[in-house]
């Protein structure tokens, strides 16, 4: 199996179904990319009508994205690849990611179908009956408050269900939003035969079978202990009745879940052997494609934006969440997410650049460090982290103001700023830092940000230079699974891959401006701002 994992002629595919588009990334023995390519919802299959991906529901709470979209993404990407001339015959293993938290709800009867896939035709038409759920919820949803308060009662309490899940209750998770289907529309649960996470449910895709969680991605529902890597039967309980038999058995992250479906083999040319090793959530694919060890900490910005870290002893609390390390066994990741991400920055460059990526680096480039004094809290959507919502722009004495100057930098600083408020206030180490800044950024407004997130957090940034880290690290995962049993470590399969590169350092004298040393402290601006913001209206 070694032998076989590093011959340069054999590929390997990361796959990420993520919020706004689907992406593949291929490499070869050596770890070089060979092939990328993606498929945007919004534009692309423009007949489900999403807006970044999703669909925003009228109680602007509930957020859903239609699952045969998701469906149709995979024709139309591996389509593309077979137009463009990707020789799937060498293709050894593949993985992927899903955004975190999603949940798929199939049909009884279709596991039969997935068995049976006939190749002459389309995934998205042997499945369109194959969903109880046509719209499935996704992590921007806020609105299962109601099942996050009964569940916390239920088992205990906020930090009890943290301490079990690495979480407390949150109403993205997938328990949550489970147990809002099963009250909501009960026929619908009642005709679910399997639920699936958004990574679960890719895998079947390519197994031609219902899928298992893996730990990591399953540290994302509220349902599963992180330290008995179990379903965890009060949470079970709490949530749905029958539940554990629609999740089925949970994997490890470098689990071989078996042979890819014949359905592929026959209609784009993959090796009949060609192994699907468990998906994952999108955050621990990344965690995987940035190469991150212990100590390292990760801030990536896509439609959410997160910040991660690779730990060994997890100390959950009512902030932030654990997951369980999708690359090593014993160990685990930290990570603190943001709603208002990308969609946010773009609706500033519309509004303050003129749509311009190229004017919104110019004039974030020709603003103080610090935009003197003026910051600003962009929660245009309910926040995750802290739970708030609107915008709120303060100067330099803390006074609430209206109208902005400077607007672009006070998101950009502030964004970065909250991002180390919190990191520090959960006790996380800054040693080095890796942002992976999303596709959806040009390169010369990724290396600004590179440069204000440097400043912000006073540390070197290294950044990895594919797009899309999620990919590469499931592409890279690929390659472990066929390894892992032997005891390789995922270090040891990584190592030929691209190093980091040192993008930039702090600006000398930016910490001056930036009074990032009050930031640290409850008086910091920032702060202020949040208790400005967060006190009972
Ligand atoms: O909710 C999140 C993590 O907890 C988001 O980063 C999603 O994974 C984005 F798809």
């Amino acid at each position: 199996l070694t032998t076989m994992a590093t011959s340069t002629d054999s590929f390997y595919l990361g796959f990420d179904f993520s919020t706004q588009q689907l992406k593949v990334v291929a490499v070869d023995g050596n770890l070089s990319v060979v092939h990328q390519d993606s498929v945007q919802f919004d534009s692309e299959l423009p007949e489900f009508g999403t807006q970044g991906g999703v669909h925003i529901h009228a109680d602007s709470l509930t957020v859903t994205s239609p699952v045969l979209m998701w469906v149709k993404a995979l024709d139309l990407i591996l389509g593309k690849m077979k137009n463009a001339g990707f020789d799937f015959s060498r293709v050894k293993a593949l993985s992927g990611s899903g955004q975190q938290h999603g949940s798929v709800y199939w049909r009884k009867g279709t596991n039969q179908v997935l068995r049976d896939l006939h190749p002459g035709k389309s995934l998205h038409e042997l499945l369109k009956g194959g969903f109880a759920v046509s719209d499935s919820p996704v992590w921007m949803d806020s609105s299962t408050t109601e099942q996050c308060q009964y569940l916390e009662t239920a088992v205990g309490g906020a930090q009890r269900v943290a301490d079990i899940t690495g979480s407390r209750a949150y109403e993205r998770f997938t328990g949550n939003q489970i147990a809002k289907i099963y009250k909501a529309q009960p026929e619908k649960y009642e005709d679910t035969e399997r639920i699936s996470l958004v990574s679960s449910f890719a895998a079947s895709l390519f197994l031609g079978s219902y899928a298992a969680i893996d730990y990591s991605d399953g540290s994302g529902m509220n349902l599963m202990d992180i330290f008995s890597k179990q379903w965890a039967d009060s949470c079970l309980e709490a949530t749905a009745p029958h539940l554990e038999e629609r999740l089925g058995a949970l994997v490890h992250s470098s689990a071989v879940l078996g042979l890819l479906s014949p359905y592929h083999v026959t209609r784009y040319g993959f090796p009949e052997d060609c192994k699907v090793v468990a998906f994952t959530g999108d955050n621990p694919g990344s965690l995987a494609g940035m190469r991150l060890q212990e100590g390292d900490i990760a801030v990536s910005l896509g439609t959410s934006d997160t910040v991660f870290l690779w730990i060994k002893e997890p100390r959950p609390t009512v902030e932030g969440h654990i997951f369980c390390n999708p690359v090593d066994r014993p160990s685990y990741m930290a990570l603190i997410c943001y709603k208002n991400g990308s969609l946010t920055r773009e609706r500033i460059r519309n509004k303050c650049a003129g749509g311009s990526w190229e004017v919104f680096s110019s004039v974030l480039r020709t603003t103080p460090i610090g935009n003197d004094g003026n910051i600003g809290i962009y929660f245009d959507a309910m926040e995750i982290t802290p739970s708030a919502v609107g915008v709120h722009r303060f100067d330099k004495d803390n006074t609430k103001v209206s109208a902005k100057t400077g607007e672009i930098r006070a998101l950009v600083e502030g964004q970065f700023l909250a991002k180390r408020v919190h990191a520090e206030k959960l006790g996380y180490k800054i040693s080095e830092w890796m942002p992976n800044i999303s596709n959806n950024m040009q390169s010369h407004s990724s290396s600004l940000h590179t440069q204000v997130l440097s400043d912000v957090f006073d540390a070197p940034v290294y950044t990895i230079d594919v797009a899309n880290s999620a990919c590469l690290g499931c592409g890279y995962r690929a390659l472990q699974g066929l390894v892992a049993e032997s005891g390789v470590s995922f270090a040891e399969t990584v190592r030929k891959a691209p190093e980091p590169q040192l993008a930039v350092t702090p600006t000398p004298g930016a910490d001056k401006h930036l009074n990032w040393v009050e930031v640290r402290t409850l008086t910091g601006p920032l702060q202020k701002a949040y208790f400005l913001l967060l006190k009972p209206f």
